[in-house]
């Protein structure tokens, strides 16, 4: 069937992160992810700990989730997970949308591929650094890369790496470097997305943001680059549905 498995659909927000940082959006956020990043932020997506909030829905019972929570007071809609580039299905959506006129985010971090990325006006690309414990697998990113780019997508897509450390710093530089035409941006990683101190977390947040920044505009060889916080972060913290 068409149906795809959806952990929570939130809005409207701004989006907190990368090429459309500010937008003002809609989320909806599916259950399951191929990777187990140590920080990831996200993990009741994947862990098992939000197994009871899963709803497997048609892309109509979306939008009318979507339609509820935001009337007709939103024009775009962001897909993230999870790992929403493992559902084919999500496809149905992703057209659903189109012929409303909505504009289409996507969160993804470069393992998997699907036909329907064509259609997204604003592709995140965030392959993961050694913090997370994951490998990338360039070939397959390389494939992705390549892909986008033979069907012209390259003014809809851009590359997020975040940054916890040093290695991760040369990881996002290395990746940078390999795919120098792609809008790139480095993203302050939040290592307390426990904690419900607020003021103390953003003035973490605010010290690491002061490290990534000072750290990228002594380097040579990080030129086209932007340097962003976790915006949502810093204004509600590590809270969710936001
Ligand atoms: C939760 S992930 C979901 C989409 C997809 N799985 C991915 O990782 O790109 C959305 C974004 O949040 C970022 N993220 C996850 N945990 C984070 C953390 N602790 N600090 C900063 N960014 C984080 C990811 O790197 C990714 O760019
Ligand atoms: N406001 C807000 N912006 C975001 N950008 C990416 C998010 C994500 O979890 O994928 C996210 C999120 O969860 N909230
Ligand atoms: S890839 Fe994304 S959702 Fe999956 S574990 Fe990593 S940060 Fe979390
Ligand atoms: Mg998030």
């Amino acid at each position: 069937m068409s149906k795809v498995p959806v952990m929570e659909i939130f809005g409207p927000t701004i989006q907190g992160e990368g090429m459309v940082i500010g937008q003002k959006t809609m989320f909806v956020r599916t259950a399951g992810c191929d990777y187990s990043c140590a920080w990831c932020d996200s993990a009741f997506t994947w862990d098992g700990s939000g197994k009871d909030l899963i709803k497997q829905m048609q892309a109509e019972e979306i939008w009318d989730e979507l339609v509820r929570l935001g009337g007709n007071g939103f024009s775009f809609v962001t897909l993230s997970g999870g790992n929403p580039a493992l559902l084919k299905n999500l496809s149905f959506l992703v057209d659903l949308l189109k012929e409303k006129g909505i504009k289409i985010g996507l969160e993804t971090q470069g393992s998997r591929w699907q036909d329907w990325f064509v259609d997204i006006d604003e592709l995140t690309i965030s392959p993961k650094p050694p913090s997370s414990k994951m490998n990338t697998d360039f070939d397959i990113l390389d494939s992705i890369m390549q892909r986008l780019r033979d069907a012209n997508r390259s003014n809809h897509m851009s590359l997020k790496v975040v940054v916890f450390s040093d290695e991760d710093y040369e990881y996002a530089k290395k990746v940078h470097l390999r795919y120098p035409d792609v809008p790139f941006f480095l993203q302050v990683g939040n290592d307390d997305n426990k904690t419900i101190d607020n003021a103390q977390l953003v003035q973490q947040l605010l010290t690491k943001y002061e490290w990534l920044i000072d750290k990228t505009m002594l380097d040579h060889e990080f030129k086209n680059v932007k340097v962003l916080p976790q915006l949502h972060t810093y204004i509600w913290g590590n809270k969710r549905g936001v």
